[in-house]
């Protein structure tokens, strides 16, 4: 098992809060720890909180995506993994996430995870690899293909090979990290967006970016792993948004998906365990199901603003984290997946490993002659029994029905069993093509 790493984010003050009231802050970063102190209004007994990492006003998106490095890496190792950034309307998951993606220094960590991927799949020069990256969002409970508009009632399943898939979710090749930079960035400007009091360009959706790599090794072997980039649309107050109409109504959704969010974080987290987990109850968990509980690498990103004006938000961001980092994952790669020239081989194998067993099966059952269609095997047992010498091997007992009937049998049976493995692993191979 192995915990989530949580992550907290503090964006600097924006215009808006500068010279106000809004400017007092409600935090105290240690920046050179991983800790902060919740200095708002209504503090709890212990206002210390303490995360996997704290990155401060200060902090840019270089240090933010240096501690995601190794789950993006394990992508290339066939495992899944996922970011996540969670927090209040206009705290900076989008800016963390994505940022400027063609400036060098502020794009955020989705061009950084294609580019450390693309660096990563030259350390293997003798695999082949394919990429493809899929854009959803989940808009209002409906899940909507950003890469294709057209489709906006996608299905969430169970996929044995790749587990939690959004069905027919369009899955573009990508050939570079340019390309893959261009597909995402036109995926996105088809996400709804609108402004709002709290924030201009604020997400009216879920988004989730998925960036699938199958390895293909020399030998024929086959690993596949999915990087999953979650943009959540941020919690918000109807009186500080100033949300009408349409735009209240998205809000008010927003939030029940988040609070479907939390009640999963809570049973999964719950000291009493065996809890039913509520994943079904919303498009999002269903969604996360991996990525929360399941076997993925996951890394939450809590985003929060130091504002006293948003000092309960950042104060229920905190404790949401801090309930996060409770859950345990039970990490592990994806099966690896065999060729169709792979299995043919393993195939061939078995069948003449099946025609070996039943030669020999057919000699020690008494009628059976030695010659022609025999496998170096069973050659090399007959092989061993004559030259005995002394009259005691298979062969020589056989001719002279020396052999007691029970061993006989137990010898057949045992052989026949094998057989029998070897035709189970053909079917298997057979199963898997
Ligand atoms: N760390 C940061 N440094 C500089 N600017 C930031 C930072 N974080 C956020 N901002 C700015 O704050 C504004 C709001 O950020 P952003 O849109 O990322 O918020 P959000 O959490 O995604 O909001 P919503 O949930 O409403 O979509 C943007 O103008 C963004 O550029």
């Amino acid at each position: 098992m192995s915990g989530i790493s949580v992550a907290l984010r503090v964006r600097p003050l924006n215009s808006r809060e500068q010279g106000t009231t809004a400017a007092a802050r409600c935090l105290t970063v240690d920046e050179a720890g991983s800790s902060l102190q919740y200095t708002g209004r209504d503090p709890p007994p212990n206002a210390n909180f303490s995360f996997d990492r704290v990155l401060g006003e200060a902090s840019t998106q270089a240090d933010t995506f240096e501690g995601l490095k190794d789950t993006v890496a394990s992508v290339l190792e066939g495992f899944n993994a996922t970011v996540l950034a969670y927090g209040q309307t206009g705290s900076g998951k989008t800016h963390t996430l994505l940022g400027d993606v063609s400036s060098p220094t502020e794009r955020g960590v989705v061009p950084r995870a294609v580019a450390e991927l693309a660096q990563g799949m030259a350390r293997y020069p003798e695999c082949r690899f394919k990429v493809t990256l899929s854009v959803i969002e989940i808009y209002n409970e409906r899940i909507k293909d950003l890469l294709d508009p057209a489709k906006d009632n996608l299905q969430v399943i169970q996929d044995p090979v790749r587990g939690i898939t959004v069905a027919e979710a369009t899955e573009l090749p990508v050939a570079g990290e340019r390309d893959c930079v261009e597909l995402m960035q036109l995926g996105i400007a088809n996400r709804a967006v609108s402004a709002t009091a709290m924030n201009a360009g604020s997400s009216r959706s879920h988004c989730v970016i998925y960036v699938v790599v199958e390895k293909a090794h020399a030998d024929g072997r086959v690993e596949f792993g999915k990087l999953c980039l979650v943009d959540l649309a941020g919690s918000e107050r109807q009186d500080k948004t100033g949300a009408v109409g349409q735009t209240a109504t998205e809000g008010n959704l927003i939030n029940k998906s988040l609070s479907a969010l939390g009640n999963v974080v809570n049973a999964l987290t719950d000291p009493k365990g065996g809890k039913h987990i509520p994943y079904r109850d919303s498009k999002l968990t269903r969604v996360l199901q991996d990525s929360l509980g399941g076997t993925a690498r996951t890394v939450l990103i809590i985003c929060c603003s130091p504002s006293l004006f948003n000092d309960a938000e950042t104060l229920s961001s905190l404790r949401f984290g801090v309930r996060a980092k409770g859950i345990q994952n039970s990490v592990q790669a994806n099966a690896v997946r065999r060729t169709p020239e792979q299995l043919a081989k393993a195939l061939a194998a078995a069948q003449a490993e099946v025609e070996a067993l039943k030669a020999q099966v057919d000699r020690l059952q008494g009628g059976g002659s030695n010659s022609g269609g025999s496998t170096g095997k069973v050659a090399a047992d007959s092989s061993c029994c004559s030259s005995g010498g002394a009259g005691g091997g298979l062969a020589d007992k056989q001719r002279r029905g020396g052999m007691s009937p029970g061993r006989k049998w137990a010898l057949v049976g045992s052989l026949q069993l094998a057989g029998l493995a070897a035709y189970f692993a053909a079917v298997e191979v057979l199963g898997c093509a």
